[in-house]
């Protein structure tokens, strides 16, 4: 491969947000892509194998939430051999995508990002609200901005990373580094909370020479197909990604039994991020494997808003608000467990948090636009929310101060909770329930030492949390407390919404690898390092200077 000189990326910058104010033309075509895509259900979508669409026998559904009798989607459903047929070719194409330059593999998803933000903008959208069951903006800021900040800023930062070379060359000697792709292929599954993160699970091994395989989430079929869709448009060869719709545990069995499996690129829940590690483990231990692979996961939270007495109380309510329900706080940063000083809370902080949260309007998106709260993804889910709120109406420990009911007679609709309790270590700030549920504990003022103790120790996660103080000497104290108990940690602002090429996503503990969604830590990942040195001296004398 000729190289006849050092291309500069485009600038690279954030997406500019669209507003869908009334009478605005985006709202006026996002609309439109809403109606046209509804008029087309169910879309039937096959597996996307060697750049070929592949039709099975086994057929699963996708179901709107906000109106569970409608079929969003038919997608084909991978067997073991549709599988093991997607990891040969992939390996086959290989060779020629990891073998063409980074300006051509950039080049692709730069195009991609471009056809997102412009003729595809709002069909993506649309998939999403109608599918993943998001609001207008919820969906422009997930299936517009996010993914599009994640394609342009992931080519940013992989040539950053191209270019960190060894700083030392002795005399007569030039040393280099190669980033070379992971020998094999990277599987990759995806949540449906965010097609955004479906996108970028292939799309950040892939800018990296990798080949991967994409299992969709069973709930996010049709949006992940349209990015994949995207992708060939903008110049992906057939075969550098498959997209393997299926049985979770069988596509992955598959993928984890073979010797080439390089990677996992996985988001979604903290225990199956850790049943999947076990099995991989086991294969290692038993030598399956070519390569040790590479595990990158980010996994669930339990994420905190912290407010000290000297917090700027209305600014600190409306975060609050906006952190634990939006997307009916199925964010894996939303907020679900708020500690709030007695003075706050008793100073207006309590009636104006009840206030807002009774006045949240809960429905489809597009049947009423100020609906804020939509439905929850599932049956599964809203079965499990319901049990939580049945259990926390029964429970002496617990008061519910807003919300607590659910209705699932067209969509899966949970009202907006909060649950107080005067016990801090309670289920209801352990367990992530990934739904508009909020769990409240008031504390003294003075005991903020305690306060920081309860937050850091009272389940197992890390991932988001924000303090609200006005007092910087506080701010600092609390950020040292606080140090491992996010991986992004917000100083008066909500704990969710982070933004590409901003702030780096992810957290440690049960949270995840912490290798930072958007950013250049977690492209080395899908990179294995080779160390060149290439000498122009000769070599004359066996014998060091010390051996005479
Ligand atoms: N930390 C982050 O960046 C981040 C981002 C988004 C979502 N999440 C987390 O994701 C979860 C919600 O997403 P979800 O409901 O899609 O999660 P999930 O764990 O149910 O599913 C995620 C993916 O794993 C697959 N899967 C499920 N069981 C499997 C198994 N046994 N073997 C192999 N694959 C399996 C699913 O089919 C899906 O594709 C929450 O816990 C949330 O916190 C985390
Ligand atoms: N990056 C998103 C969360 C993604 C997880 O679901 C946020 O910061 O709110």
């Amino acid at each position: 491969m000729s190289k006849f000189a050092d291309f500069q990326l485009p600038l690279i910058k954030n997406e500019p947000p669209k507003n869908y104010g009334p009478q605005s033309v985006e709202r006026e075509q996002l609309v439109a892509a809403y109606r046209e895509l509804e008029s087309q259900l169910p879309v039937t979508i096959p597996l996307g194998v060697n750049g070929k669409d592949v039709k099975t026998n086994d057929i699963g559904e996708q179901r709107c939430p906000f109106d569970h009798k409608k079929v969003v989607a038919r997608y084909h459903r991978a067997s073991p051999a549709d599988v093991q047929a997607a990891i040969e070719s992939a390996l086959e194409a290989k060779k020629e995508w990891e073998n063409l330059s980074f300006t051509d593999r950039a080049a692709v998803f730069l195009k991609a990002a471009h056809l997102i933000s412009t003729k595809y903008r709002y069909k993506l959208m649309a998939a999403t609200m109608i599918g993943q069951g998001k609001n207008i903006w919820q969906a422009e800021i997930d299936a517009a901005m996010e993914i599009v900040d994640f394609l342009r800023f992931d080519c940013k930062y992989a040539s950053e990373l191209y270019s960190v070379q060894p700083p030392e060359n002795s005399t007569g000697v030039w040393n280099r580094t190669e980033y070379r792709p992971l020998e094999g292929f990277v599987y990759a599954i995806t949540p449906f909370n965010f097609t955004a993160i479906g996108g970028n699970l292939a799309a950040a091994p892939l800018l990296m020479g990798n080949v991967v395989l994409m299992k969709p989430s069973d709930h996010a079929v049709l949006s992940n197909r349209i990015v994949y869709d995207i992708f060939v448009e903008a110049g992906l060869p057939a075969g550098a990604l498959q997209f393997v719709p299926g049985d979770a545990i069988e596509v992955s069995k598959t993928c984890f039994n073979h010797f080439d499996f390089a990677a996992l690129h996985f988001t979604g829940s903290t225990n199956v991020f850790r049943s999947l590690w076990g099995i991989i483990g086991e294969n290692v231990a038993h030598g399956k494997y070519r390569t040790y692979p590479k595990i990158v996961g980010e996994t669930g939270g339990k994420n905190f808003h912290l407010v000290h007495h000297s917090a700027q109380i209305r600014s600190a309510v409306v975060n609050t608000v906006r952190a634990a329900y939006e997307y009916q706080g199925q964010k894996c940063s939303a907020l679900s467990r708020l500690y709030v000083s007695r003075s706050s809370w008793e100073a207006g902080f309590r009636d104006q948090l009840l206030q807002e949260v009774k006045a949240l309007k809960v429905g489809a998106p597009l049947e009423d636009l100020s609906n804020f709260v939509g439905p929850v993804i599932h049956r599964g889910s809203f079965d499990k929310l319901k049990a939580v709120l049945q259990s926390a109406a029964a429970d002496s420990e617990v008061e519910v101060l807003a919300g607590g009911k659910a209705d699932d007679s067209t969509g899966y609709f949970v009202e907006p909770t909060i649950l107080l309790s005067k016990n801090p270590k309670h289920d209801i700030f352990k367990t992530e329930f990934f739904g508009p549920i909020l769990a409240v504990y008031v504390y003294e003022d003075e005991s903020l030492e305690e306060v920081c103790e309860l937050i850091d120790t009272t389940n197992a996660y890390g991932l988001t949390g924000s303090i609200f103080a006005q007092d910087r000497i506080v701010v600092r104290k609390l950020t040292e407390r606080l140090r491992n108990a996010a991986g992004n940690f917000y100083i008066n602002d909500k704990c969710t919404g982070a933004v590409v090429g901003e702030q780096p996503f992810g957290g440690a503990r049960a949270s995840g690898t912490n290798d930072k969604a958007g950013s250049g830590m977690i492209l080395s990942r899908f990179v294995s390092p080779r160390s060149v040195k290439d000498t122009f001296a000769y070599a004359d004398s066996v014998l060091y200077p010390s051996n005479l």
